[in-house]
């Protein structure tokens, strides 16, 4: 921590914690880490820590990583073009041969290596492990008209034994988001959509969404105002207006919504300790994606009918 800071400032840093670590202790916290945060290296060992930090004050992190710039790079040394339509990268079974060994083979152990630096608690896994995702292939919808895009699949089934396991034993899953469909078949998931159906089907208590910009700009690209807060329904009437990478982000968070978490939030990864400021403080970055009926107070969300505080209206799963 940075000397300019007095004792007392330092001090009331750790207590404002408080409140926070009695709200999320034992519980789930799915992050979603995306590849064009995850390109700087101090960035990267700060999230690390910010993991392992959570862990050892006794909740559950999960991570759902990305890597979409990192497949791009890995295409272009071998001469094989990106192509993306509706946000989704088209995925030839070529392509997804390079989607698999990039993302299991070197994002996802680059951050298990940087985790398990601090500590030997990571291990890494993807849908094709113990049965946790299945997928279902599904289309891009291109200037109002459903294309298909190759093997590209959205999460239908989560089975989480295997992710429930490592919890219990006090490790932290690191999940690729590659899953095969009921064939086998190995499909290109957005890894935006499996966070949000992991966080679903773990019944987490946060879904956070790191990437590259603040969270999502109201009018995007004309100006950077971000939007703050918004409850699903207006979510719901936005999506199709949105455009390119913040479409998945947005319906991942709608859907981590609809699926009974209270709220998702989109978080600047650029910001080193990003995790941190979100879990952990009062201020809160990024936009926030409230259900129905919840109204948010500081970084606090209740239910508007009742005013009962977000962790006693809905107790998310501890393992
Ligand atoms: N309304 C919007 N607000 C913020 N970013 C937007 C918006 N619409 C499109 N974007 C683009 O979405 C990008 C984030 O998506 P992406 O690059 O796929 O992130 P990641 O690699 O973290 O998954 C931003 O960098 C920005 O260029
Ligand atoms: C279908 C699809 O587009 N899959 C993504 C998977 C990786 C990903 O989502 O990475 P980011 O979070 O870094 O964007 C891709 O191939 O790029």
């Amino acid at each position: 921590m940075s000397d300019h800071l007095t004792l007392v400032e330092k001090a009331s840093i750790l207590t404002e914690a408080l409140p926070w670590l009695d709200t999320y202790a034992g519980k789930r916290i799915v992050i979603k880490y995306g590849g064009n945060a995850m390109i700087n290296e101090d960035l990267k060992r700060a999230f690390a820590q910010d993991i392992v930090f959570m862990r050892r004050c006794g909740l559950y992190p999960v991570i759902v990583h990305g890597g979409g710039p990192q497949i791009s790079s890995m295409l272009g040394r071998l001469g094989i073009p990106s192509e993306f339509k509706g946000g989704l990268r088209v995925t030839t079974p070529e392509v997804m041969e390079i989607v698999r060994m990039v993302l299991v083979g070197q994002v996802g152990r680059d951050l298990v290596g940087l985790i398990n630096s601090h500590s030997a608690l990571a291990v890494g896994m993807s849908g094709e492990d113990g049965g946790l995702f299945t997928a279902q292939r599904r289309g891009a919808v291109v200037d109002g008209v459903e294309t298909d895009i190759g093997l590209v699949g959205d999460v239908t089934e989560v089975s989480t034994e295997a992710i429930e396991g490592l919890l219990a034993a006090g490790r932290i899953p690191v999940v690729a988001s590659i899953a095969p469909d009921a064939n086998g078949v190995v499909h290109n998931v957005n890894a935006d959509t499996a966070a949000a159906a992991l966080a679903v089907g773990l019944q987490a208590e946060r879904l956070v969404v790191l990437t590259d910009v603040e969270g999502l700009y109201a009018d995007w690209p004309n100006s950077t105002d971000i939007v703050k807060e918004m409850p699903a329904s207006a979510l719901r009437e936005l999506l199709p207006t949105l455009e390119s990478g913040m479409v998945p982000k947005m319906e991942a968070c709608l859907r981590a919504v609809e699926g009974g978490l209270t709220r998702a939030t989109v978080s600047d990864g650029r910001i080193a300790h990003a995790l941190l400021l979100e879990i952990f403080t009062n201020a809160g970055i990024g936009t926030m994606i409230t259900q129905d009926g919840m109204i948010r107070l500081g970084s606090r969300v209740f239910s508007a009918e009742s005013g009962i505080p977000e962790n006693e209206y809905y107790n998310g799963g501890a393992p």
